[in-house]
């Protein structure tokens, strides 16, 4: 007789049972400098835990005896089909987490008919994860102080086949990542990122304190920018505008008078701590907006009940950060195809205990903040 163990051969993606897994055996694979890159918030790291918690403390209010015997997790961003509402939120330097890099997260959102953000700081060129991506990505842009390479970048995203322009607002200055200054983190030598500077450019950057990423982004991005100047980016590029990095009513207004759409975030907690979580920020921003345009929403998601919760809140689909990056660094596309995979069966769990058969049945009653 065969042993149980031989019958289920091992296979650390397949045994993983929830996204908490996958992060271990993301955080295994990874080296000192690129795990503390990942992981760190700002400062004392309140608002990178308030992410969790804000969504853990909410309760549920499910309704019962409701047909839900063909629940239907699809939806749609900006008019592109998505199995589920869960894209992929930018994050700079896919290529500490693995060789394949970007090329294996744009793979993994194609095959799970979900959608990438591609960050300005990846370690792969915008067309050659355009052409892995197939229409199935937006691109983030860090607006740098040269002018005319913002503007080259937009062109690029655009002809790649970007679908949205996803505009980081938080981010003048990077928050202090107290782990990365005291290690000083640096951008392996074999690592570049060939859309805003060559390798030597990088070599070039002040190492002899704290990270070498924070001043080399200090030097690279443009502080000046406000809300008189979104005309000019409007001028920029043909495509929708999405401003990241919105936590208030105020800021929500002005996003969608100037003609944005809104995606609700505190850049993981990565940027000003003791910042509102981004689901604390959500309900009155869904109120101020008031349909004017899609909200989404990042920070903290790891569960199908948070991503319903999201939803159910006004959120047209949220966005994992570190979550598909330790799915990346476990096993490259397979392990993100994984996290998406988990995360959408949880949620279809969520909605059908919940008595939703439709992304569209998931109305504000469904929370109790
Ligand atoms: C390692 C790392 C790198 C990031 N790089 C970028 C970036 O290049 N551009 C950007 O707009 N946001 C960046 N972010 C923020 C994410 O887009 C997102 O807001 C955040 O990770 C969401 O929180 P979560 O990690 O809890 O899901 C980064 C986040 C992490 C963890
Ligand atoms: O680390 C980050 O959060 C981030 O947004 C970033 C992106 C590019 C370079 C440095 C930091």
């Amino acid at each position: 007789m065969t042993p149980d163990v031989q019958a289920s051969p091992n296979d650390p993606l397949r045994d993983a049972v929830n996204l908490a897994d996958l992060e271990a055996l993301g955080r295994a694979a990874l080296d000192r400098n690129a795990l503390e890159y990942y992981a760190s918030g700002a400062n004392d790291e309140n608002t990178l835990r308030e992410n969790r918690a804000a969504f853990t403390r909410a309760r549920l209010r499910p309704r019962v005896l409701v047909d839900v015997s063909g629940v239907d997790t699809g939806t749609s961003v900006l008019g592109l089909r998505l199995s589920s509402p869960i894209g992929i939120a930018p994050s700079a330097f896919h290529g500490l987490a693995h060789p394949d890099a970007e090329r294996a997260t744009a793979r993994a959102a194609l095959a799970g008919g979900s959608v990438m953000t591609l960050s300005t700081f990846s370690n792969t060129p915008i067309e050659t994860v355009g052409a892995d991506a197939q229409g199935r990505f937006w691109f983030q842009l860090y607006l740098l102080r040269d002018r005319d390479l913002s503007r080259s970048i937009l062109d690029r995203a655009h002809a790649a086949g970007a679908r949205a322009l996803v505009f980081t607002v938080d981010a003048p200055f990077l928050g202090r990542r107290e782990a990365n200054e005291r290690h000083r983190f640096a951008l392996p030598a074999h690592l570049s990122a060939p859309n805003v500077a060559s390798r030597a450019e990088l070599a070039q950057v002040e190492t002899d304190s704290g990270s070498q990423l924070a001043n080399y982004f200090q030097n690279l991005v443009d502080k000046t920018f406000t809300w008189h100047d979104l005309d000019w980016l409007r001028g920029q590029t043909p495509l929708p505008i999405i401003l990241k990095g919105v936590l208030t009513a105020e800021d929500a207004v002005l996003a969608a008078e100037h003609g944005c759409h809104v995606w609700v975030s505190n850049h993981g907690g990565r940027q000003l701590d003791t910042a509102i979580s981004s689901f604390e920020a959500l309900p009155e921003i869904v109120d101020a907006v008031a349909g004017r345009c899609e909200i989404y929403l990042d920070g903290g998601v790891t569960r199908g009940t948070d991503v319903l919760k999201a939803v159910a809140l006004g959120a047209r689909a949220v966005f994992l950060g570190r979550a598909a990056l330790w799915g990346l660094a476990a096993a490259g596309q397979p392990g993100v195809e994984r996290t998406l995979e988990l995360l959408q069966d949880e949620f279809r769990l969520a909605m059908a205990l919940c008595g939703a058969a439709r992304v569209g049945d998931l109305t504000p009653a469904l929370v109790r903040l």
